[in-house]
């Protein structure tokens, strides 16, 4: 059985004029969630395509441990994959969609029962798909992604359509997976979203890698961005405290907003000084903001 690891080299299509995926390399390791985001057009659907063999690579290959998708023994105990909100036959339940599923893969129908109740649509198993609204069409690819138990999980914008109760049950299903050890790699431009559900991420833009790594170092990298704000009744004797290394401004509320020295600098020069803090708090740059930083430009290169 092979490993949970996603490894993509060189990976290149070139469809007539476009050069939808560019030269691209990256891991996505088991037992982590992988976001991987870029901008409309960056190549994203393009490659999860190519690492699930329904799209043929121009250069470069894509495996799941080790092994290219067409050469996996059983795929579908390896792979599942929700590429596009679940279709089925209007007229057919939640329940027989997944048993049809089941049959073809040569898997028990009690999996079409597990994966309904691990999405949670057990008390609509019987209910035809025609009803179904968006959020529920996601919850069932999701039960025809897990049906045979997998240990990679391949999502495409999988939030599209879930209210925010919705998306919050996503979070905790897609961390629990990771946390049993699986691989779950999730596209999106739901920036705000993967900065909680990642714990590593891949950005891309116009085919071509931008950065990857954990969410903590992409945002260390740019911790320039990042800001303290300080609450304090002498903001005069602190800027002062501070020196010429740090840049001070003074917001509408008479909070002052410190960049250069972190937290940890600004409490220490107020304790040397003297100084009085009510509050000191980090203030991290948030994904979208290195997101848009890192793609900035790169998104119609084409
Ligand atoms: N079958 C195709 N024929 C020609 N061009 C294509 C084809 N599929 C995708 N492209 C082009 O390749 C580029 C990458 O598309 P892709 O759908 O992979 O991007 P994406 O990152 O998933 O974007 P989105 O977030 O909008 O879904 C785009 O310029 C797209 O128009």
């Amino acid at each position: 059985m092979p490993d949970g690891r996603i490894a993509v080299a060189g990976l290149t299509k070139q469809y007539k004029t476009v050069r939808a995926v560019d030269g691209l390399s990256f891991e996505v390791e088991p037992g982590r969630v992988t976001g991987f985001l870029g901008p409309n057009g960056a190549g994203k659907t393009t490659t999860l395509r190519m690492l699930l063999n329904l799209v043929r690579p121009t250069a470069g290959t894509a495996t799941i441990g080790g092994l290219r998708y067409a050469d996996l023994p059983d795929p579908v105990r390896t792979v599942g994959a929700v590429l596009e909100a679940s279709a089925a036959h209007k007229g057919r339940s939640a329940r027989n969609h997944l048993r049809v599923i089941c049959r073809a893969a040569g898997l028990p129908d009690r999996r079409a029962d597990e994966a309904l109740d691990m999405v949670g649509l057990s008390t609509a198993a019987n209910r035809k798909f025609k009803g179904y609204s968006l959020g529920m069409k996601q919850r069932l690819g999701i039960a025809a992604a897990m049906i045979g138990d997998p240990r990679v999980l391949i999502l495409d914008e999988p939030a599209n359509g879930l209210d925010p109760e919705g998306i919050r049950w996503m979070r905790q299903l897609l961390q629990a997976l990771a946390a049993e050890g699986r691989t779950v790699l999730v596209s999106s431009h739901l920036l705000s979203e993967m900065e909680i559900l990642a714990d590593d991420v891949i950005i891309l833009a116009a085919g071509r890698l931008i950065t990857q790594g954990p969410v903590d170092t992409v945002l260390g990298s740019m911790g320039g961005a990042g800001r303290t704000r300080v609450r304090t009744p002498d903001p005069a004797a602190l800027t002062a405290a501070l020196g010429e290394g740090a840049k001070v401004t003074t917001d509408v509320d008479g909070d002052l907003w410190v960049t250069g020295p972190d937290a940890v600098a600004v409490g220490e020069a107020a304790h040397r000084a003297g100084v009085v803090l009510h509050q000191l708090t980090t203030e991290r740059p948030d994904l979208e903001e290195v997101f848009l930083e890192l793609t900035k430009g790169k998104a119609d290169i084409r």
